[in-house]
Formats: C-alpha cells, structure tokens, sequence
C-alpha cells in the first residue's frame, strides 16, 4: 500500500504561491527586500548584502545555508534589530524592527547567537531564570519548562554552573535560554555545533513539531547542509545574495542533485562563471549542467550588466519565470487574518513616556547583577577593598613633612677636630652650635665638614641637599649686630650669617629646607635673647599669625589634597567598575542577546546603577572611615553633606564608565580611553596644584571636567565647614549632576544608534 504523504510534506504543501504586495510582505514572519548592507566606509565599502531578499512564511523552518564569512549572522543581526541595513527593507512579524510597537526586539523573538554569549558563573537554572524572567515569565512557569528542556536537550543537572560545562552542553543551555518562553520567530544561529547526531535530530524534530500549527517560526543556520533537508525552505546565501530560495526537496530534484551540498556547488558555479564572463555563459552553464527554469536568481549571476537585483527573487520567482509569478506565503485562511503590529509608529502618549523600564525587566536585571557579583566574591572584595588600600596609601605617603634630610655643615668658628657642643648664655662664642642643635631638632641629618669645597662636593654628588657655612667670627658678630644698633660695620654684618648653598632640584625638599631654616634661627634667636634678658619680640619679624580663621596654623598639605584625591579614587574605580561590568556583558554576547530580549538601554543602565549604588556606597564608606576617623583628615563641615557630594561623584563616574563601555569596542580600547581621562583630569582638577596657579586657558578647561567643582566644593565643607548655601558649595553638586546628565545621555544615544 502506498504511503501518504509525510506530516512535513503536508506542512510544505501549505506555503502557496501568491502576489507580492506590502500588505503579503506583512503577513510573513519575516520578509526581506533590496536588502544592501556594508561595512567599512564609503570610499572603502565591504559589502556583505547586495541586494538581498529573502521571504520567511510564518510557521516555516528555514534553513539559512551559506559558506563562512558570508554575511549570514549580519543578515539575522538585521531581522532582530541589533544592526541597521544601509538600505532595503525589513518586516519581521508584520512590523519594521525596533519601531514601537513591533515586538521586536522583544519576547516576540528569540535569538540564539553564534557565540555561547551566558554568564559562566550561574547555573543553568539560574540562566533560564533570567532568561524567562526577562521574556515576562513567572518563576512557576520558567521551573515548568525547565524539566522539558533539561531532558529534551540532554543537560546535565540544573544546578551545575555553565563555565563547568563542555562546550556542547553550553551551546544546548543557549539553546534552552532561547526556546524558554516560546517566542514566535526563532532565530537559532548554529544551533547544532558541537552537538551529536542523536541530538541534533532531536532538535529538528523538536523545531519540526513547533512549526507544526504555524504559530513558531524558525530560521536557522547551519554549516551541515544536508540537515536543512528537514526544512521547509532554504536560502542559498552567497556573495551578498541569495543564489536560491526554495524548498530542499524541489532543488534537489530541479538539480537532478544528490544532495543540498551539490545544488549549492552547482549554483556556486553558476554565479562564479557569471562573474566572470557575464550573462553569455548563463544559457551555455544551464544546458550543461541542466539548470531548472525558475530556480536560479538570475540578477544574481549577471548582476554586473543588470546592476538592479531582481527585487522579485525573495518572492520564489526568476526573471525567466516572470508570467507565472509566485510567492511563498501561507495559504490564506477563512480565519481573520493574523493582527499585524501598525503600519506607522503610533504617535507616543503621556503616559508612553513614563513607561521607560519595566519591572520584570528591571527585577531580571537587578538580580542578575548582584548575582554575578555573589558569584564573584573576591572579585568584588578587591573593589570595595581597593579604595581603602589607596586611601591608606594617599595619608600615609602624601603631604608630611620630609624626614632626615642630610646637611653639610662648615663651621670656622670652631677649633681643629673640636666637637660642636651647646655652649648656653648671652656671651657664648659657639652661637652657631646653639642654632644647630635647634636645626637637629627639626629631624635634619648634620654631618660636619673641615672646608667649604668639601661641603659642597657632597651637595654635588646627591649626598646632602645643602651645605652651610657659619664664618669664623659668626657669634662675635652676630652679637654686635644686636647691640650695636646703626654704627653696626659691614664687616660683621657679612660675617653674622650662614651662607647657605642648596640643591634646588626638588622644589619641596628644597622648600621644605628653607623653612626649617627660617624657623631653627627664630627658635635659636628667642632662646638666645631670653638668655640675655632681652624680649624674645625683639627677635621675630614684625608680622603676627593670629589664629588662622579656617584651617591651621601649620598648613598640611594632606588636608589640601584629600579632597581631590577622596574624589577621585571614587570616580575613577566607579569608572572602571561599570564599564568592566558592561564590557564584560558585551562582549561574552550576553548584552546582545538581552536587548534582542527587549531590554533597553535605559534599563540595562538603571540596573546597573543600582547594583553598583550599592557597591559604591560601600566603598565611600570604608574611605569616610579611615580618612576621618583613622587618618583624622580636617572634616569641619556636615557630614551628610560629604557623604551625598561623594556618592554622586560616584555615580557620575559610573555614568562615565557606561559611556567607555558604550563607545569601546573592547577592554584595551575601554583601558585607553579611562586612562586618557583620568591623567588630565587629576592634573587640571585642582588635586595636585591650585588652579589660580595654571595657564589661564586650562583654568577654563579645569572648571569644566566632572571633579574640578566638586574638588572645591568637598575642600570648602571639609576645610571651611561651609554650608550648601555657598556658592562654592552648591557648584559643586551643580557640576556634578549636570557631568551624571550629559554622560547618561550620551551612554543611552551609544546604545541607541551605535549599531552595525
Ligand atoms: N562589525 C564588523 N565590521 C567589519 N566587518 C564585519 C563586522 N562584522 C562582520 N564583519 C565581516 O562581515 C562578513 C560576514 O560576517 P558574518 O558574521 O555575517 O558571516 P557569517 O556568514 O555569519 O559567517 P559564519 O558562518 O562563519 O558565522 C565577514 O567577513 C566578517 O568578517
């Protein structure tokens, strides 16, 4: 008895031909037309799609078949709305991708990548539950599906970690990530890598049985071409094109073929002789190797004469054929036909504007960033620890007095091989010991040398930064010229001071010198003028330091860069936080395929300026604890004041990492571009060096970077203990929202626009 015809001849049997019109191309699940996309520049074109069209039926599987470098991913990357075409057209489900209210990207589709593109760090179960969550699922329904999916794909036990997977099993849990909710039109880039033949059958027949009622839509590519024997239609892609697009069976029997592999070679040879001797051979090829009328896409053999490619190929019809026009389309139905998304973007309403997230979205994301940093414990450790350690650093190492500094010193006043002692009272003859036991007592390393050429000789040679020289005479003189009022001789004028001769090649040692010189003499003048009963007034400049309004007496430096570097060290690892973060998203695919999901860009930055707000707020802190409590930093000011300035400084360094993240396309690139931004901005914010003293066109540059009014405005509240109602102050938190606006919008329109 004869057998009937196979459940996968009746299902080809339904895609009948029919007229092509806009309102037919809709009802496809995916139609493609004059399809022309390049990469590289104008001047420089790398064309991958040269006028391609492509009509995918719903309920149909088709097999996308291509050699490698063809342009098969660039074309899926199109349908699901991650890459723009140069020009052409695209209607996928009815509606043009990524106009509102076409579905797509969104749970409509579901995109299998190339690349396994999951978070290694999470189990299978928790990858489907994100997955799911994000496609609108509820919990109860993703562990439902869970148990099909584990055993009809062969998976290991839900609970094992991906990145311990092989990486076949990898390849079936992106599989799983995509079949989870069921979309409409699933898009399954080499699904069947690295999977067993058992398995892969398994797989077709599961697409197979999908398909079955026309509700699931697949296309699919392969490198075994012979596995598309199971498809409804195949497109032959090559060179920008489509060389046909057919049911397997009808080519295999038009090109009296063996297989799907030889109907692809004979078209391979067709276009290549097209190209290069023209359409002339076209006639001669077929008859040799009898080429079935109506098959080929003929534009795309003798493209080079005809310039436009027949824009009727994707519609199933040849040029030659042109009477008998045909498109594959489903039967039309008694049914009302499928409701399509509208024709024009509906215009956005109020409300449209406040629904810019949406919670499964934002809860799938939220938990699956602090997921990942669970995951990654001590990953997370060293970021929050980090800040802590610089902090640490910067008050241990920055802004103290210099210690130990080695002097020569030439003293004529003593003897041969005499020992410089203290020799108290008003007539004492070794003044100049006296005023070097006060310079020892500001921790300056003394050596003693018998002449001056020696002295020097060691400054020369790096041994000391300076060397004085007290003259023979120093103490006679020194006291004439207290007590000898205006008949003091020149003489003992010259020789009643040090001659010093310094290393000036470090302005802060050399700074640092001059002052404990200056202040050695005033404390060796006082002690010498109490011990001759005169007011120690007498010895001091006639200038009084009353107690400073802000600040202290003796200025530490510390206290002048704390701010900046507080700021800084909050900003950048922030910086580095999120872009690694989301570079890490990106480029394992996972960024991809969420957005394919339907997330957007506004929720994927939301998400994870939420997740590492709190990160940030651990960091910040750790330094507000050892930088005013353990390291005692001058903190005057209100303390909430402080905290606030500091945690939107650290958003505004997320914000910056997401427009690093955004505008890179890998981690050196990301690296660059944050230590590009980093080395000028800790110059010209006012850290290292006050800004009134820089060139006045970068004091302009200066008060434009994100932390340079913040610096101030953190150094006012801490210093001056003023409050937001300062100008200073206020500027501060000003220019810091507005830097967080600017790089949120510039982040958000990277997302947007830069597409393929
Ligand atoms: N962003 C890009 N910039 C420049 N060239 C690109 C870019 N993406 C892809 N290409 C190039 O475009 C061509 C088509 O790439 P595509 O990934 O679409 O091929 P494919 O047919 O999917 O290949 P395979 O089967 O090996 O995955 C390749 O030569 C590739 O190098």
């Amino acid at each position: 008895m004869p057998e009937g015809p196979s459940d996968l001849e009746l299902r080809r049997r339904q895609f009948k031909a029919q007229m092509s019109t806009v309102q037919t191309r809709r009802q496809q699940a995916v139609c493609v037309r004059r399809a022309y996309k390049r990469y590289g520049t104008k001047s420089n074109p790398y064309v991958i799609l040269d006028g391609l069209n492509m009509t995918v039926p719903k309920g149909a599987i088709y097999g996308l078949l291509g050699a490698s470098g063809c342009g098969k991913t660039t074309l899926l990357n199109c349908i699901v709305g991650r890459k723009r075409l140069n020009s052409g057209e695209i209607w996928v489900l009815g509606g043009t991708p990524g106009s509102r209210g076409s579905g797509v990207p969104g749970p409509r589709v579901g995109y299998m990548p190339q690349e396994i593109a999951l978070y290694g760090e999470f189990t299978i179960r928790e990858t489907l539950k994100y997955f799911g969550w994000i496609s609108g699922m509820t919990t109860q329904q993703v562990e439902d599906k869970l148990g099909f999916l584990v055993s009809f794909l062969m998976l290991p036990d839900a609970d094992r970690l991906v990145k311990n997977l092989s990486g076949g099993q990898q390849r079936r849990v992106s599989l799983a990530a995509t079949l989870i909710h069921e979309p409409e039109l699933l898009i399954l880039d080499e699904p069947t890598v690295g999977v067993d033949p058992l398995l892969r059958q398994n797989i077709w027949n599961h697409l197979v049985e999908i398909t079955k009622h026309g509700r699931t839509t697949v296309i699919i590519t392969t490198h075994y071409i012979d596995e598309t024997r199971q498809a409804h239609l195949i497109g032959l892609m090559r060179g920008g094109y489509f060389l046909a697009e057919e049911s397997p069976e009808r080519l295999i029997s038009q090109f009296g073929a063996e297989s799907l592999e030889d109907v692809f070679l004979k078209l391979s040879v067709i276009q290549n002789m097209g190209k290069r001797r023209r359409s002339s051979i076209l006639q001669g090829v077929t008859e040799t190797i009898q080429v079935p009328s109506g098959t080929i896409n003929e534009a795309a053999v003798i493209d080079d004469e005809v310039g436009e490619i027949s824009g009727e190929f994707g519609d199933n019809v040849s040029m030659s054929s042109r009477g008998g026009r045909v498109s594959i389309a489903p039967e039309p139905t008694e049914n009302a036909p499928p409701e399509l998304p509208p024709e024009e973007e509906p215009p956005m309403t109020f409300a449209d504007y406040f629904k810019i997230v949406k919670l499964n979205h934002m809860r799938a994301l939220i938990w699956k960033n602090f997921l990942w940093m669970w995951r990654n414990a001590p990953v997370m450790a060293f970021i929050i620890g980090l800040p802590v350690v610089q902090t640490i650093l910067f008050c241990l190492s920055i802004g103290h007095d210099p210690t130990g500094l080695p002097l020569t010193v030439v003293n004529y006043e003593l003897d041969q091989s005499e020992v410089c002692k203290v020799t108290p009272g008003c007539n004492s003859t070794r003044l100049s010991c006296n005023y070097l036991h006060f310079l020892k007592n500001r921790t300056l390393e003394l050596s003693f040398y018998e002449n001056e050429e020696e002295g020097k000789e060691k400054v020369r040679h790096g041994k000391a930064w300076a060397t004085l020289v007290f003259p023979s005479n120093f103490s006679d003189s020194l006291r004439s010229r207290i007590n000898g009022g205006r008949s003091v001789p020149d003489w003992d004028l010259v020789t009643s001071s040090v001659a010093v001769y310094q290393d000036k090649s470090n302005e802060n040692i050399g700074s640092y010198i001059q002052r404990d010189l200056y202040f050695a003499f005033e404390d060796f003048f006082k002690d010498y003028l109490s011990s001759c009963n005169i007011d120690t007034k007498v010895g001091t400049i006639p200038i009084r330091w009353e107690t400073p309004v802000y600040g202290y007496g003796n200025p530490d430096f510390t206290d002048f860069a704390a701010p900046g570097v507080i700021l800084t060290i909050i900003f950048f690892l922030a910086v580095a936080l999120t872009s690694g973060a989301m570079l890490l998203e990106r480029n394992e695919g996972i960024l991809e395929r969420s957005l394919v999901n339907g997330i957007s860009g506004i929720e994927l930055l939301s998400s994870h300026v939420i997740t590492q707000f709190a990160v940030m707020f651990g960091q910040s802190a750790m330094v507000l604890i050892f930088s005013f409590y353990i390291f005692g930093i001058t903190q005057n000011g209100n303390l909430l004041l402080v905290i606030i300035l500091i945690v939107i400084t650290g958003l505004c360094g997320m914000c910056f990492g997401f427009v690093v993240a955004c505008s890179c396309d890998n981690e050196r690139s990301a690296t660059y571009m944050a230590m590009g931004s980093f080395l000028p901005i800790v110059m010209l914010c006012g850290i290292i060096w006050p800004i009134e003293a820089m060139h006045s066109i970068l004091q302009w540059i200066s008060y434009v970077l994100p932390l340079t009014k913040s610096t101030e405005s953190l150094r006012c509240i801490l210093a001056r203990g003023w409050g937001i109602g300062t100008t200073e102050v206020y500027a501060g938190f000003v220019s810091t929202l507005i830097w967080i606006v600017v790089f949120l919008t510039i982040s958000i329109l990277l997302l947007k626009f830069k597409k393929g």
